[in-house]
């Protein structure tokens, strides 16, 4: 694009040079007016050398003495232009140069397009030539006619071509230059010779014109006469009396014939038709432009750098005595167990340094691979793990942790020039790899990310360098988070955004979401979204988000049909494990749903556990989970339960983390972001003027919440004694006690509160408090249902 850029601008340059000088509005009225009355003094001029051009010849040669007095208007000036003019220059043709002076200053003074100025110049000084020849040609004797240019030239030709010659080059001109500026054609020509035969023709037919008439209007009275009177006359056949009416009929041609010698035949270049909805986008994007998503925030400025800190300990510095050392306990230990070495190389990273080793000929991979151990034993290290073959190159990875690590700072990434220039639709910029560069993502191409590790091991920290570059990178009109927090702690900074970039249900107060049994209703909530954004992307015939985005943006799809610019939508949980072990299949089901499904509507998922196990991580949910990043775990099961492999059991902790989309895995050291650093961000962000809202999901009915109390006895859970019991001991009438005593979903657990509120066990809802429990103990509650079966 660049390239084709600057080539077109290189090659219209000469064109625009010529009108390209520019004058104020006050130079351009001074030089206009110039021009005009100029031209105005020529005609003058030029008119009265007409009248006194003979007397004035004498005074010429006086031009400088005042005493000398021509008789021309414009006096001595005036006699001398003109005789430069017409006498010694083109003859009469001269007046189209005072005609030409006078247009330039009109263009000058209207600011008008001065190129077809250059075209009327370039033509009318042709037309002057022409003139001054043809005019020499026929008045050789008069030669202000011609001026000595015009007879100059006459007798130059005629020496060449002679009288028939010179006539005929001059008729060639004229119709070349009507060819050329007229556009005329052989054809117009034949037209026009065509209606003058017919207009000839017509003149001597008066009597037809007449008959014609009356026949027309064969109706009126007035015609009957005349008609009667013109059969008796002349005795015109019917038939011909029909010829003629028909010839009536098409009167109007003539004056088409007229406009034809400016027709000619231009093929124009056949326009792609249209839609109604095209024409109608076309002309709005012209009135009003592109819709534009972030004008309603249009003043919103993103976080700055400054907001993020710098840390001293950034810049890697390669230690060459450890790198000596390390080469030398690997080949040392290979060679114990008679592997030869070919060569080695090493790239250091932040936090570990990759040695790759090319064995000797005939060594079997595997046997590299057993010795992992034995490596990590000689080397005296955490955290050694060997890639054995490094995919790509034909050599063996030795990952070996660095003695001082370096940190990664948020602020390096985000600086970087791969964030910054990236044009990903949700660029994250991760970390740096293991050959230090900056290792960033698109989270819409993942299209969800699971995130595993044990506590302490930088999960969080993973998260708010996810959650910051997409701050630093995104409108808050372009993307919106839905947070979960179990933990009640590691989000809540974000709170501070909720008006700006966070989503929530309709009637909760709070947009994180810290209460496992909101979560159901949340994700519930987000299915519906999904779907309705799906029939919204059906009805606009786009395949995904950013396709129907471009849509709205070009004014394509009507507001009033229900369609709106969609923001990406990324839900994050930051305790799943949690979630799962009081929600169950609850939670798993609409997880899945969102997972499968969401990506080409713009939702997507990042999900962190520190438990990575089975029971968590299911089936279904890696099955739609992709994009994995593993942060260090404490078994080999925890990590082939999130990685499919081992590795993430060999990390060092700190940030340090595996990361794979279903292929290769890189191992990256996360940026890190502290606490001050993300509460500077949400501070500055939240200080700025937001929407009115939080952005609303759709509202979701919950199936407890619409169960008609009147319950049948009969219809019972079979826990409902059981739960029954529950409350009563603990005099608490909540669900959540239910969940957690009996082991239930949030569902289950509210539908038995309905039920126990149907058999008057406890008391209507009272909003965030427990409700009343209305049985005192359990011999009141057998007495009870005691009561209610018979
Ligand atoms: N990328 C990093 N670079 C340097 N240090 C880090 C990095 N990530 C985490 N740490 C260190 O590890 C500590 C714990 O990190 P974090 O709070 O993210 O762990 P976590 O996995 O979320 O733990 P939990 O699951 O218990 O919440 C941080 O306070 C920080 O000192």
């Amino acid at each position: 694009m660049a390239k084709k850029k600057t080539k077109t601008s290189a090659s219209s340059k000469p064109k625009l040079k010529a009108p390209s000088f520019k004058l104020s509005n006050q130079q351009k009225l001074v030089l206009g007016s110039f021009l005009v009355i100029l031209g105005l003094l020529l005609f003058i001029a030029f008119v009265s050398f007409i009248f006194t051009g003979k007397a004035d010849q004498s005074t010429l040669s006086e031009f400088m003495s005042r005493d000398a007095k021509p008789e021309n208007w414009l006096n001595k000036t005036g006699a001398w232009i003109s005789d430069f003019f017409i006498q010694r220059g083109f003859g009469v043709a001269s007046f189209i140069f005072s005609g030409l002076v006078f247009l330039s200053g009109v263009y000058v003074l209207t600011n008008s397009s001065l190129i077809k100025l250059r075209k009327h110049w370039f033509w009318g000084t042709l037309i002057v030539i022409w003139f001054s020849i043809l005019f020499g040609f026929f008045a050789e004797n008069l030669d202000i006619l011609g001026g000595t240019i015009g007879f100059e030239m006459n007798s130059y030709l005629q020496d060449y071509l002679g009288k028939i010659g010179t006539s005929l080059l001059l008729v060639f001109f004229l119709i070349t230059y009507l060819a050329i500026r007229f556009k005329v054609t052989a054809e117009t020509f034949k037209n026009i010779f065509h209606r003058a035969s017919k207009d000839f023709k017509q003149e001597f037919k008066p009597s037809d014109e007449d008959i014609s008439i009356p026949i027309d209007n064969d109706l009126s009275s007035e015609a009957e006469d005349i008609k009667s009177a013109f059969d008796l006359n002349v005795e015109i056949p019917p038939k011909k009396k029909e010829v003629v009416v028909q010839e009536e009929k098409p009167k109007p041609r003539p004056e088409v014939i007229i406009e034809e010698p400016e027709m000619t035949i231009e093929v124009e270049e056949v326009a792609e038709e249209l839609s109604e909805t095209d024409n109608l986008s076309n002309k709005l994007v012209e009135d009003y432009g592109q819709f534009d998503p972030t004008l309603e925030l249009s003043n919103y400025k993103f976080p700055s750098l400054n907001l993020l800190k710098k840390y001293e300990s950034e810049s890697i510095t390669i230690n060459q005595e450890e790198l000596e050392e390390n080469k030398n306990r690997i080949v040392d230990t290979l060679n114990n167990y008679k592997i030869g070495i070919a060569s080695i190389k090493a790239t250091i990273g932040p936090t570990v340094t990759l040695y790759e080793i090319v064995p000797d000929a005939g060594i079997r991979i595997s046997k590299i691979k057993n010795l992992e151990d034995d490596i990590a034993l000689s080397l005296s290290a955490l955290g050694i793990r060997i890639i054995a073959p490094i995919p790509g190159k034909g050599t063996i990875g030795i990952e070996v942790p660095n003695k001082n690590s370096t940190i990664v700072s948020m602020r390096s990434v985000i600086a970087s020039q791969k964030f910054q220039k990236s044009e990903m639709y949700l660029p994250i910029a991760l970390g740096k790899t293991i050959s230090n560069e900056t290792f960033v993502v698109d989270l819409a191409k993942m299209p969800h990310l699971l995130m595993a590790g044990a506590t302490g091991q930088g999960k969080s920290v993973g998260l708010n360098a996810v959650l910051t570059s997409l701050l630093y990178k995104k409108h808050p009109a372009e993307v919106k988070f839905v947070l979960v927090d179990p933990k009640k702690v590691e989000l809540t900074l974000f709170n501070k955004i909720e008006r700006h970039y966070l989503a929530k249900l309709p009637d909760s107060e709070e947009a994180i979401i810290t209460d496992n049994a909101k979560v159901i209703n949340t994700l519930n909530s987000l299915c519906i979204e999904m779907d309705n954004r799906y029939e919204m992307l059906k009805n606009a015939l786009c395949r995904n988000i950013a396709e129907y985005n471009v849509k709205f943006k070009a004014r394509k799809l009507n507001p009033n049909d229900g369609h709106m610019f969609l923001p990406y939508i990324v839900l994050v949980v930051d305790e799943f494990a949690d979630l799962i072990m009081t929600a169950g299949k609850e939670v798993e089901t609409p997880i899945a749903r969102l997972a499968q499904l969401a990506r080409a509507i713009g939702i997507h998922l990042i999900i962190a556990t520190q438990r990575p196990s089975v029971n968590v991580i299911t089936g279904i949910i890696k099955a739609n989970f992709p994009a994995r990043i593993a942060f260090r775990v404490t078994s080999k099961i925890d990590s082939r339960t999130i990685l499919d492999g081992s590795g993430a059991d060999q990390l060092i902790g700190r940030g340090d983390l595996l990361f794979t989309q279903g292929n290769e895995m890189i191992r990256i050291q996360c940026a890190f972001v502290d606490t001050p650093e993300v509460e500077a961000i949400t501070d500055f962000i939240g200080s700025q003027k937001a929407y009115p809202d939080a952005y609303l999901l759709p509202e979701y009915v919950g199936e407890e919440s619409g169960t008609s109390l009147d319950v049948d006895i009969n219809d019972r859970d079979i826990l409902f004694r059981d739960a029954a019991e529950v409350i009563i001991t603990a005099q608490q009438g909540s669900a959540s006690l239910l969940q957690r005593k009996l082991k239930l979903g949030y569902n289950r657990a509210g539908r038995l509160i309905d039920q126990l509120e149907a058999a008057g066990i406890v008391g209507g809802f009272e909003g965030s408090k427990a409700r009343q429990v209305l049985v005192p103990d359990l011999v009141a509650l057998d007495q009870l249902l005691k009561n209610e079966t018979n």
